[in-house]
């Protein structure tokens, strides 16, 4: 799967986006080492501090379903530069991601940004510094 078609698996899944707080949609796409795609969007909440971003539902999607292993993760928002992740998600993608997985940023403008998780995050905390 190309990286333009995981955007656009990624478009599709931010239409599902639940915010009524702060009517920011964001979408994301999670391509497996399998083949197969899971998609997040962003579920806020009136406590606002459980809001849960698409990047974590899409791959919180896979791991509570056995899929461990991933691939690339695109992002999708209507924001003036490709979506960055806040730090919550780096973090997570740190542990549960491979440090070279390609992160495909975009908005909805059709700007794309290529990254990786170890550049979204370096110096990142993990279990070895336990
Ligand atoms: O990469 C990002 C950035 C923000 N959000 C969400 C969190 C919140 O619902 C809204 C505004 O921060 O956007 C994401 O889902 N992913
Ligand atoms: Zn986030």
């Amino acid at each position: 799967m190309d990286d333009k078609k995981l955007v656009s698996l990624a478009r599709g899944a931010m239409q599902m986006a639940y915010v009524p707080y702060s009517h920011f949609q964001v979408g994301a796409a999670l391509l497996t080492k399998s083949g197969k795609v899971f998609t997040g969007c962003n579920i806020e909440n009136a406590a606002y501090s459980v809001c849960n971003c698409a990047e974590r539902t899409a791959i919180f999607k896979a791991f509570s379903e056995g899929e461990h292993d991933y691939e690339a993760i695109a992002v999708i928002a209507d924001s003036r530069r490709p979506v960055p992740p806040c730090g919550a998600c780096r973090q997570v993608m740190s542990e549960l991601c491979p440090r070279d997985m390609r992160v495909i940023l975009s908005n909805t403008e059709g700007i794309i940004e290529l990254t990786t998780v170890a550049q979204l995050l370096p110096g990142a905390f993990v279990s070895e510094d336990m």
